[in-house]
């Protein structure tokens, strides 16, 4: 841990000549953000709590009919605080107090939504296939523990919320999901977002644990705008991300746990891809540290057993539909990514690149429904 690469921005900053650096950062990033001016006293509390503070804003055009839609997005991303043997409700009560933390210095720096990592009260132990005591950490989606305090930090703060968790839904039999709730800034619980793609690459040993997600596509409609959540694994599917932007999100977030050995140049082109083909904002949110559990596991790779699953590199984003990003958060630190964004942003994008109306959706449903038929042969044309 001590030698990972803080942040790729910082060496940027290093090593390219002042007078260079601002034309590679638009090359790199596109030109639309710039820095956000955050309250001094959040300023400070951030730095005594020991976490990264990041501000970005991005403008859309004026409109003559529309008054713009302004909204500040707020990215969570942090370490587990307990060891991994610690009693799983101390682990809970510790997250919960961390992200308390973080919560109320996004509040000073007016944050409207806000969304943390992927089980974000919870070490990511589905590397070691045991079930317990991994599954304990499971709650109900509409009022366990976590529900509960994020309905509270919710009303608080007027601060619309989600909140990925490993959800028990005893009404099916007791069953296990990935899920993202989304409490709306009045402390309602508005709904839950499954997660649909499952992982089975390297340690992501989820299906061990819970199935497929059936909760689709969900768009929520909020104070500030319409979200939905793409969890993780989520990200690499196209298809997936489109859907979210077809039933008319206007931000979509990407809650995740990931590391750098497995995906690390991955992660700053899907989640902008993302941004850039639909039309939206996208919200790229990674777990941060290293996380070592009792019990050795093996990866199936004929190399030895090890405690821990390697380093999840943070790096936290906010893409732009016009293709602009934010720069990450640190690989190593705890951090809050603010962003504020004009979400007339899409439309404006929608009418300039025409993505939507060029999109032929109506050729792909007719082609992917005899793609998956049973007699189906690929049209693929050979010399005779
Ligand atoms: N949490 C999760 O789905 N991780 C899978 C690995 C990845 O998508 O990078």
């Amino acid at each position: 841990m001590g030698d990972e690469l803080k942040s790729v921005d910082d060496v940027l900053r290093e090593h390219i000549p002042p007078e260079k650096l601002r034309e590679v950062q638009r090359v790199l990033y596109g030109s639309s953000f710039s820095k956000l001016s955050l309250p001094a006293e959040a300023v400070k509390l951030a730095e005594e709590r020991k976490f990264e503070l990041a501000g970005y804003g991005t403008q859309a055009g004026r409109e003559q009919l529309r008054p713009a839609r302004v909204v500040r997005v707020g990215a969570v991303q942090n370490k587990i605080i307990l060891p991994t043997s610690a009693p799983v409700a101390e682990q809970m009560a510790a997250l919960h107090g961390r992200i308390a933390e973080i919560v109320e210095v996004a509040a000073m720096c007016g944050v409207n939504i806000i969304c943390f990592q992927e089980t974000w009260t919870m070490p990511f132990a589905f590397c070691t296939r045991e079930k317990q005591p991994w599954c304990e950490f499971s709650e109900s989606a509409e009022d366990g523990p976590t529900i509960t305090f994020c309905q509270e930090l919710a009303k608080k703060y007027n601060m619309v919320i989600i909140s990925p968790i490993l959800e028990r839904d005893a009404a099916h039999g007791d069953i296990l999901a990935n899920t993202a709730v989304v409490i709306s800034n009045s402390g309602t619980v508005l709904g839950k977002s499954r997660k649909n793609h499952i992982p089975r690459v390297g340690d992501f040993n989820e299906s061990t644990y819970y199935i497929e997600g059936n909760t689709g596509h969900r768009v929520f409609q909020t104070q500030f705008g319409k979200i939905a959540i793409n969890i993780c694994y989520g990200r690499h599917h196209p298809l997936n991300w489109m859907m979210y932007g077809i039933n008319g999100a206007e931000i979509v977030f990407n809650p995740s746990a990931t590391v750098g050995a497995l995906s690390e140049p991955m992660w700053p082109i899907e989640a902008r891809n993302a941004a850039i083909a639909n039309s939206y904002f996208a919200v790229a949110i990674n777990r941060v540290g290293t996380e070592s559990f009792e019990s050795e596991f093996t990866s199936g790779d004929g190399k030895k057993a090890h405690h821990d699953f390697g380093h999840f590199y943070g790096s936290s984003y906010l893409a732009a539909p016009d293709g602009s990003r934010t720069p990450g958060l640190s690989r190593v630190d705890d951090g809050l990514l603010v962003t504020e964004v004009d979400l007339n942003l899409c439309r404006q994008v929608k009418d300039k690149w025409c993505f939507r109306m060029t999109a032929r959706l109506d050729m792909y449903a007719e082609s992917l429904a005899y793609a998956i038929q049973d007699g189906y042969q690929p049209p693929v044309v050979k010399e005779t």
